[in-house]
């Protein structure tokens, strides 16, 4: 799979297995590294004044006296400042040798109006915060245009963390695959464009890795994406139920229906509290109204429709009594394939997760997703989320671990693991998203994806993706509301040509419905 993460550890490993295993030596992936970025250069700064190429101690600096080198080859006007020599009889000194310009000491270095500047001084074995003087000449470049080797330096690879300060790419250019830094915040932020070059390692040598962690696109959930067949009928489509808040607090459950059935669900059953039945009829037209009080009418719902998943959670009141009610029912419902939980669903088991997680554990217990944004994070797995030293991926994996269930970590790099430590990072994030009752249609979305057969981590990824791609194609100025509409241009291209085939067969092309 060519969308794999790798941490810098993983990195280091697929770098010797592929000089071991040959026929490229270090010094020709070192070439090669330095070709694609000073490639990038010429296709995108060629008109510069001057390239400022700052080289560090390690390889990340190597990558830098092969770019300066080439550069200057291409008739570019270079300057070369370098912290520190390379080491002896490593791939940079080779790298340093090989470089016809003469390296300035870094400390001597001032910006200047029109250059372009390339920050070779660590990548993948940044391994303690940036100096003083460092910290000074990355906010001195920071409104200059900065060209990252691997990554800013001062971005930590593995978690995305800044170690004391970091310059600001326009663009990173990265080798083979992405590390969590590029995709996790604040790194993130710092790397500007993400350009993710081949250096000449085979997807096998990085596959033998076994990478636990990939890019969320659709590349990897497509392949369980849900098309209807021919034979499709309503409930055979996936059947949600959603649970509705009391008289102030329905609109949530009504957000998370309408995901659901926009996703593609055939049918969406809204269980109400009879307070808030004429609230919610007044709102709902093709989404399913049942009455449901007590316990004994929603078990007896689940025996009689036997929905495929259950949204739990969004305008129920975070009081214990909706944790109470939740563990009474998976106590009691049998057979129930799959639940997602959110909002108020998590947050009523703040101070007694552990009542959750056992719940979760036990033999028949549904396929499970929880979607805590950080708030509800902290409150459900507090010793998780204060631990300093780990990173999201690692804290939305640990999470997984325990509960037993996917986790989606929301934020604007959210994290999806799952309970055997595989993961994803979302990449298409959206600050349009950052808007009231937007994960109450996300938490809709992974029910009807689940419902329609989707396994729970696939579910769970597509989810957070068509989500945030929606918001993206529709822009400024959506409101949640508006979500479940904007999924349909994300939701036409997702189904791949072969699916699509089917589309039209099952509705007939559009051009024989204008022309009948
Ligand atoms: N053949 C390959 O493997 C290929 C590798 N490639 C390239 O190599 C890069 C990784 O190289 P790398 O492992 O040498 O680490 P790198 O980022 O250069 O830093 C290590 C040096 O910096 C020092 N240092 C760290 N932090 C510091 C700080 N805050 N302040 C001061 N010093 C600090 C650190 O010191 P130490 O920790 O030892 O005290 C050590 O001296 C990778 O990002 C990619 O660009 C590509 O060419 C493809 C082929
Ligand atoms: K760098």
């Amino acid at each position: 799979m060519a969308h794999e993460i790798l941490t810098p550890a993983e990195m280091a490993l697929v770098d010797r297995a592929a000089i071991e295993g040959g026929p490229l030596s270090g010094i020709d992936l070192m070439h090669n590294a330095g070709h694609a970025v000073a490639a990038l250069i010429l296709e995108r700064f060629s008109g510069a004044a001057k390239v400022d190429v700052l080289c560090g101690p390690g390889n990340n600096g190597g990558d830098g006296y092969v770019v300066a080198g080439l550069l200057s080859d291409a008739g570019m006007n270079v300057a070369l400042y370098a912290q520190g020599r390379p080491r002896v009889g490593s791939d940079a000194a080779i790298a340093a040798r090989e470089c016809p310009i003469q390296p300035q000491p870094l400390a001597d270095y001032e910006p200047e109006a029109g250059s372009v500047i390339v920050d070779a001084l660590f990548g993948a074995g940044l391994s303690k915060p940036l100096s003083h003087e460092l910290c000074r000449i990355a906010e001195a470049t920071s409104s200059r245009t900065v060209v990252a080797v691997d990554l800013p330096s001062g971005v930590s690879g593995e978690t995305g963390v800044i170690l004391g300060a970091a310059f600001r790419a326009a663009i990173t250019v990265t080798f083979t695959r992405k590390k969590p830094g590029h995709l996790l915040l604040p790194g993130r932020d710092f790397c500007g464009e993400v350009v993710v070059a081949d250096i000449g390692i085979g997807d096998r040598t990085v596959a033998a890795i076994g990478s636990a962690c990939v890019e969320n696109t659709p590349a990897a959930w497509i392949g369980h994406f849900p098309a209807p067949n021919i034979n499709s009928y309503k409930y055979s489509r996936g059947h949600v139920g959603v649970f509705s808040g009391g008289p102030a607090a329905t609109g949530a459950a009504r957000l998370a229906a309408m995901g659901a059935a926009r996703i593609g669900a055939g049918a969406v059953t809204l269980l109400s509290p009879s307070a808030s039945t004429a609230i919610n009829a007044a709102h709902l037209t093709s989404i399913i109204l049942r009455e449901a009080d007590t316990l004994e009418e929603v078990l007896a719902f689940l025996e009689a429709r036997r929905p495929h998943s259950l949204v739990y959670g969004p305008g129920l009141g975070a009081e214990a009594d909706a944790g109470d009610f939740l563990l009474a029912m998976l106590a009691k419902a049998g057979g129930l394939p799959s639940l997602v939980l959110d909002a108020d669903g998590l947050s009523t088991f703040a101070g007694r997760p552990e009542l959750l997680f056992d719940a979760l554990h036990r033999d028949g217990a549904p396929a499970t997703v929880l979607s805590p944004h950080e708030g509800e994070f902290r409150r459900l797995f507090p010793d998780i989320a204060g631990e300093s030293q780990i990173s999201k991926l690692e804290k939305a994996r640990a999470a997984a671990k325990r509960s037993g269930a996917v986790i989606i970590y929301k934020g604007p790099d959210t994290v999806i693991a799952a309970p055997s430590g595989y993961a994803a990072i979302n990449g298409n994030g959206t600050p349009l998203l950052a808007t009231a009752g937007s994960g109450d249609v996300l938490s809709g979305i992974c029910a009807g994806l689940l419902a329609q057969g989707m396994p729970p981590f696939e579910a769970a990824c597509a989810a957070v993706w068509a989500h945030a791609d929606a918001a993206l194609r529709f822009g400024p100025g959506l409101i949640a509301e508006d979500l479940p509409l904007a999924l349909l241009p994300t939701i036409r291209e997702l189904l791949p040509a072969r699916q699509a085939e089917r589309w039209n067969t099952v509705f007939g092309k559009p051009d024989a419905q204008t022309k009948g």
